[in-house]
């Protein structure tokens, strides 16, 4: 259950590091992740078991938004569907700053690489969640990095997944059949700089993650907050060498609310001396197969590829396909029971 926190728990991952890591290390970690699942929803990770440093992280940020990265000419080229009507990516690829919202972002989405699905695709053309990544032709380099990041930070979350599973008393493998045909999504975002006027303000909104598990590379800039049981707004700011991790809805669900999908925000920097600076951040979202039956421990079940495409109904970059989304969900092509 959610209690009151004004700072959120950090935990090392160091006895990850080893090539045959010690079982008690192993369930002590596994019990410090259910505390700060079933308490926060977040922690902050350290000691990680990956290749890439946050420099590597944010220079592919800055390679693609940064002030020698693509153009706007060249980032619609890889825009959704829903802004370049004539690309044929519906899911992957880049989606722009959207005017009057409070969620002042671009971001580039890609999947899990060259995924190859057996499953007919549970959508329609307009949306097929398994479409492969779109990537700049001359950015070869950059689309290896950012696939060998997915690939990481996948693996980095399957352990945690299986650490969860032994928290609950589950074999490790319990969380397995997650991997298969995995639609997990790496985004890179760009908070651009904000006027002295708006210093302080939301850039994005208060919400939940909508799936299993978020793993978030942030960039110092700082912004980043998480609302306790009081409904008090924590700051969550950079701890140079960490990620910040999180619950989602479906797997608070799934666990029947021991752990919990805790509200975050963004709001701009505060402008110290000359000009402000634009944020970064790269989250990466746990994802399930399209096709994957997610069960509670309470025995509710819901299919992935539904649960996600009734939450994209709320998503700023689909809200003029929303009703589509909304016949597919339903058009009765999956019979379960969503939670
Ligand atoms: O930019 C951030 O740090 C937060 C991003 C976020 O919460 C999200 O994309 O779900
Ligand atoms: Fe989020």
């Amino acid at each position: 259950m959610s209690t009151s926190f004004s700072s959120l728990p950090v935990v090392s991952l160091s006895a990850l590091s080893s090539p045959s890591p010690d079982p008690g290390e192993l369930t002590a970690l596994s019990t410090r992740l259910d505390e700060a699942f079933s308490t926060t929803g977040f922690v902050y990770l350290k000691d990680l078991p990956l290749t890439f440093s946050h420099e590597d992280v944010f220079a592919l940020c800055d390679e693609f938004f940064g002030a020698n990265g693509l153009s706007m000419e060249e980032k619609m080229t890889l825009a959704k569907k829903t802004f370049i009507k004539t690309n044929k990516n519906t899911y992957r690829g880049y989606f722009p700053t959207q005017a009057g919202a409070d969620n002042v972002k671009e971001g580039f989405e890609l999947g899990t690489p060259s995924i190859k699905t057996t499953v007919l695709p549970l959508t329609s053309s307009k949306f097929d969640l398994t479409e492969p990544n779109v990537f700049h032709p001359s950015y070869a380099d950059f689309q290896a990095r950012c696939e060998m990041l997915h690939t990481e930070l996948q693996s980095l979350a399957a352990r945690l997944l299986s650490l969860l599973a032994i928290s609950l008393g589950k074999p490790a493998t319990f969380f397995d059949h997650y991997l298969f045909e995995s639609l997990s999504t790496l985004r890179l975002l760009h908070y651009p700089p904000v006027p002295a006027e708006r210093q302080q303000e939301l850039i994005c909104t208060p919400h939940t993650d909508s799936g299993i598990l978020t793993l978030l590379h942030q960039d110092s800039t700082g912004g980043l907050e998480v609302q306790n049981t009081e409904g008090d707004w924590i700051s969550a700011p950079y701890v140079p060498g960490s990620i910040v991790v999180n619950i989602g809805d479906l797997m608070a669900k799934v666990s029947g609310g021991r752990w919990v999908a805790t509200f975050h925000r963004v709001r701009s920097a505060r402008r110290e001396s000359g000009e402000a600076k634009g944020r970064y951040s790269v989250p990466f979202f746990f994802e399930p197969g399209l096709k994957c039956l997610v069960k509670s421990v309470e025995g509710d079940e819901v299919v992935y590829g539904v649960h996600v495409l009734d939450k994209m109904k709320g998503w700023v970059e689909f809200q003029d396909v929303a009703e589509e989304v909304a016949d597919i969900v339903g058009d009765g092509r999956m019979e379960v029971e969503a939670f």
